[in-house]
């Protein structure tokens, strides 16, 4: 009873929130955010999977409570009803849509009370089915899966520094094809047990968001990174080379970073690994999942961590030979949905974390800390310009480094103001200009990706040189969510 007992609360808050408009942004944070508001004991993954099934179920199964009479004779106690509605449907729901098709709980009132409507429910879930011309409801359930929160792709990188040096990359691959038989050429044509070959970025692969992958022994053993592709994009671009000294200014959760660290260990064995990437993380917290991330990747050797803000910690004259940069600053995350569940099950392999690390993992991911000031109904376009002015601070202390030759810079938001602005404030700067610094041509930036930079905005400064625009829209990367296969992501090379 206590499980149903403390989903109920859940699902009252999720009811709550959703009365309130907020049920948009992940149905997971918000049964996170309630099993710590409540101090819950039950494990909130359990919780998580039945709430998130009833929820999904909700219409159908109000309807078919209402038809079956079993809100009507609820024994009352002093005048109030002994059930709530909403246990009542939790109950429901394990009785006709979980897998045992049976309410979890000992011997108990509420449960022979359900049992007694049993078979009117059962009646009046066949009449709906017949109605709604589905032999299962779950067609219809799983169809509006993909208008929710979820990626229309979930996309796995093979990690070749957990495959002996990208010498067993192919052993991955095989294995991979046991689970994901079918090839598709093209990713929107992946259903489950498909794998489509992503052909910008080397060794990831599309898979159907319902295939499950966290519980295969490639993805226990760090051989397999899930990653937005898009997200994918800046260690690709920057391309850095087992010479090369890289400083990534903004770098927990960590997915740039190891990815950076695959390109440039990932197909050579280092007779004596020394660290050649530097990775900086203001919040503390989201420093220690950093960490997690680089040793679950296996290049813990090559990166070190420093916990502090870039603009401050990093100074030209403590990195005499940095080479290049990863700027993936906090931005608004317009571009984001699903990804708390994305990214968290990436974490979810850290099940050693202690309750503190278990916070910061379930509240935060890539969400900036913004993020609640959003949800404050802070003005959108105060927002954006606090974000766009750190975000520059960001890139120009990055720029200050004499030895660097490149840095690329992203985010994961839609708005111009973080994006092509952001570039052309920096194009425009004097020091910027004085440090020679220029947007790198399409042709070194995945130029076969179509979507590029919004050309309009460039043309609202540089008017009377429509090449210029051109080449400066065409030197920028962006990606659509959902249209794109993931999150809408922008990228941008800066090169001298
Ligand atoms: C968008 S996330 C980075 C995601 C990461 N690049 C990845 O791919 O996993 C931005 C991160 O920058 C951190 N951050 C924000 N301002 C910072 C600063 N001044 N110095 C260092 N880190 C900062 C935030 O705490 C957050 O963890």
């Amino acid at each position: 009873m206590n499980f149903y007992r403390d989903a109920t609360w859940v699902l009252e808050y999720v009811e709550q929130q959703e009365a309130k408009g907020r049920i948009s942004g992940s149905l997971q944070t918000l049964v996170l955010q309630s099993c710590t508001k409540y101090k819950l004991k039950c494990n909130p993954k359990h919780v998580y999977a039945v709430i998130d099934s009833c929820w999904k179920y909700k219409p159908y199964l109000e309807k078919v409570m209402k038809k079956s009479g079993i809100l009507d004779d609820i024994p009352k106690k002093k005048g109030k009803p002994m059930y709530s509605r909403l246990t009542l449907m939790l109950l429901c729901h394990d009785l006709l849509f979980s897998k045992s098709k049976r309410i979890q709980m000992g011997k108990h009132p509420i449960k022979e009370y359900v049992l007694k409507h049993k078979s009117r429910l059962h009646s009046e879930l066949v009449r709906l089915k017949l109605k709604l011309k589905v032999k299962n409801l779950s067609e219809i359930v799983d169809n509006n899966d993909s208008t929710e929160d979820v990626t229309p792709v979930r996309w796995i990188r093979i990690n070749p520094l957990r495959c002996y040096q990208g010498r067993d990359v192919n052993a991955v691959l095989e294995e991979l094809g046991k689970k994901f038989p079918k090839r598709v050429e093209n990713w929107n044509d992946i259903v489950p047990g498909s794998i489509y070959y992503d052909e910008y970025i080397p060794h990831l692969y599309g898979i159907h968001p319902q295939d499950k992958i966290t519980s295969h022994e490639l993805y226990k053993q760090g051989k397999i990174i899930i990653q937005d592709r898009a997200s994918c994009f800046p260690a690709h671009i920057l391309n850095p080379s087992k010479d090369d000294i890289i400083i990534d200014a903004c770098a927990a959760p960590g997915n740039k970073t190891t990815h950076v660290a695959s390109y440039m260990f990932g197909d050579a064995k280092q007779e004596d690994p020394h660290v050649q990437i530097y990775a900086f993380e203001k919040d503390p917290e989201r420093a220690k999942i950093l960490e997690k991330m680089i040793k679950v990747a296996g290049c813990s050797k090559n990166i070190q961590v420093t916990v502090g803000d870039f603009t401050k910690a990093a100074t030209p004259d403590k990195f005499k030979d940095v080479t290049g940069f990863i700027v993936d600053p906090s931005c608004s995350g317009s571009g984001i949905f699903g990804r708390k569940y994305v990214d968290s099950l990436n974490r979810q392999r850290n099940n050693d974390t202690t309750d503190k690390d278990k916070k910061s993992t379930e509240e935060d991911d890539e969400v900036p800390d913004e993020q609640e000031d959003y949800n404050k109904k802070e003005d959108l376009k105060t927002r954006l310009a606090k974000l766009s002015s750190f975000q520059f601070q960001v890139i120009k202390h990055a720029m200050s480094f004499p030895t660097a030759k490149k840095i690329v810079y992203s985010t994961c938001s839609i708005h111009a103001e973080e994006n092509e602005r952001v570039v052309l404030d920096l194009l425009l700067d004097s020091k910027v200009k004085q440090w020679g610094w220029k947007v790198a041509a399409k042709e070194s930036v995945i130029p076969t990706w179509p979507r590029r930079g919004k050309i309009e905005e460039f043309e609202e400064v540089f008017r009377d040189d429509p090449a210029k625009c051109q080449a400066l829209a065409d030197g920028c990367i962006r990606a659509l969510p959902r249209d794109d296969g993931g999150i809408g992501f922008f990228a941008v090379c800066f090169e001298r």
